[in-house]
C-alpha cells in the first residue's frame, strides 16, 4: 500500500468517525428542538422563530474558525433548521408558483426543503390561503431594486389581515428560455410584469420584433412557452430550463447585473417575543396640511431611521393614499408603545405589519457565491 492510499485510509477512518459524533450531536439537537416544539403548541406559540434562527447563524458565523465558508455554513444550517421546525410541526408555505419561479426558488433557498411548498396560481391566492390558515406561512415579492415596488403585494396587504414574520433578499438574474435557440424567429416574450420590466432594454435590442405579454408568474411563462414551441419564449430563472424542456437562449439579461428582489415570509398571526430589527406599517392619514409630517417628525423626534417609505392609491377612494413604511427598530418593544399610541393618533388608519429581522442575502439555490 502506498503512502498515499494509507493516508486517504486514515482520513475516511476519522471522517467517519466525525460523521458519527456529527449524528449523534445532529440527533441530540432534534431531541431538543422536538421539546421546545412541545412547549411552543402548549402555549399556541409560532413555530417558525427568524431573530432566533438568525442568532443561530451569526453566532456560529462568529465562532467559526473559517475553513468551512460562511455561505457553505448557512446552506448546511438552512437544512437543520428546517428540519428543526419540521420535527416541531410540519409547516405549509403558500408561494407564487407554479414550481420554479423566483419567488418559488428564494423561499427554498432560505427556508429550506423540510417545508411543504404549495404553489398557488396568483399572489391573490398566496394572501388568501395565509389569512384563512390554509398555510402556515406564505412567500411573496415585495419589491425589486430595479423596479421598484410590487404593487399588487402592497395593495393585498390591505385586503387581508396577514404579517410579515421574514424577510430576504435574492439576487436575480433573468434567462430567456425557449424551445428554439433563433432569436430572430422569436415572436413573442411572455414574462411577469416585474421581469419584462427588468430586461426592456435587452429584449428592446436583441428582440425588437417581439411582442411582449404580461403572465402571473415567470414559470407560467415558461410553461406557455414550451406549450407554444417556435416563435414563443419566456422570461425567467435559468432553472426552469429542466422543469419545462426549454433551452436557455440567452443569459443575464437584467438590464443592470446587480439585481434584487426583497421576499417577504408572512403567516396569519402577529409574531411576538425577541427583539427585532425593523417594522413595517400601513397607514393613511388625515385630509389635512401637516399630517404626514406630524408623523415623519413623531418618528423623527425618537431618532427611528426610515427605511421605506410608498404611497398606494387606496382603491374605490379616487386621489386619496395609503401609505406603507419601514422603520429600522422593533416597534413591538414594550418601550415603544407610547409611541405606538401617537402614532395611531395621528394617522386616519394605521396597521402594524409586523417587527422582524433584517434578511440575508442570497445569491441562488444551494451553496452560494456569497463568501467567494
Ligand atoms: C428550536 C426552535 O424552533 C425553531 C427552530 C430553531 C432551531 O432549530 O434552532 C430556531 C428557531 C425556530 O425557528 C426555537 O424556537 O428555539
Amino acid at each position: 500500500m502506498s503512502a498515499s492510499t494509507q493516508r486517504l485510509t486514515e482520513i475516511r477512518t476519522q471522517i467517519d468517525d466525525l460523521d458519527e459524533q456529527l449524528l449523534g450531536l445532529l440527533n441530540r439537537r432534534a431531541s431538543l428542538s422536538r421539546e421546545v416544539g412541545q412547549l411552543k403548541s402548549d402555549s399556541l406559540d409560532i413555530v417558525f422563530k427568524p431573530f432566533r434562527e438568525k442568532e443561530v447563524l451569526n453566532r456560529l458565523n462568529a465562532l467559526s474558525p473559517g475553513i468551512l465558508p460562511e455561505d457553505h455554513l448557512r446552506a448546511i444550517y438552512r437544512e437543520i433548521l428546517s428540519s428543526s421546525r419540521r420535527l416541531q410541526q410540519p409547516q405549509t408555505v403558500a408561494y407564487l408558483g407554479p414550481e420554479g419561479t423566483f419567488t418559488h426558488l428564494a423561499g427554498l433557498e432560505y427556508l429550506g426543503r423540510s417545508m411543504d411548498f404549495s404553489p398557488c396560481p396568483t399572489l391573490h391566492d398566496v394572501f388568501l390561503t395565509v389569512a384563512s390558515r390554509k398555510a402556515d406561512l406564505g412567500v411573496i415579492p415585495l419589491e425589486n431594486s430595479l423596479q421598484g415596488s410590487v404593487g399588487q403585494s402592497l395593495d393585498l396587504f390591505l385586503q387581508y389581515n396577514v404579517y410579515i414574520h421574514a424577510e430576504l433578499f435574492s439576487r436575480i438574474s433573468h434567462a430567456l428560455l425557449a424551445t428554439n435557440a433563433d432569436l430572430a424567429s422569436v415572436r413573442t416574450v411572455y414574462s411577469h410584469p416585474q421581469a419584462l420590466a427588468q430586461c426592456s432594454g435587452w429584449l428592446r435590442t436583441n428582440v425588437p420584433q417581439a411582442v411582449v405579454v404580461p403572465t402571473e408568474s415567470t414559470a407560467a411563462a415558461a410553461a406557455q412557452a414550451e406549450r407554444e414551441g417556435k416563435g414563443s419564449a419566456a422570461i425567467g430563472h435559468p432553472r426552469l430550463v429542466e422543469r419545462y424542456g426549454l433551452k436557455a437562449v440567452a443569459l443575464d439579461i437584467q438590464d443592470l447585473p446587480d439585481n434584487w428582489t426583497r421576499f417577504l415570509v408572512i403567516g396569519p398571526t402577529p409574531t411576538v417575543g425577541s427583539s427585532r430589527d425593523k417594522t413595517s406599517l400601513l397607514f393613511t392619514t388625515p385630509d389635512r396640511p401637516g399630517a404626514l409630517a406630524a408623523i415623519l417628525n413623531l418618528l423623527a423626534d425618537q431618532g427611528l431611521n426610515l427605511t421605506k417609505l410608498e404611497s398606494r392609491p387606496l382603491k374605490g377612494e379616487k386621489w386619496k393614499y395609503v401609505f406603507f413604511m419601514d422603520v429600522e427598530c422593533d416597534l413591538s418593544q414594550e418601550q415603544y408603545e407610547n409611541t405606538i399610541k401617537h402614532l395611531t393618533s395621528l394617522c386616519h388608519t394605521m396597521r402594524v405589519l409586523g417587527s422582524y429581522p433584517t434578511g440575508p442575502h442570497l445569491y441562488g439555490a444551494g451553496i452560494t457565491q456569497e463568501s467567494s
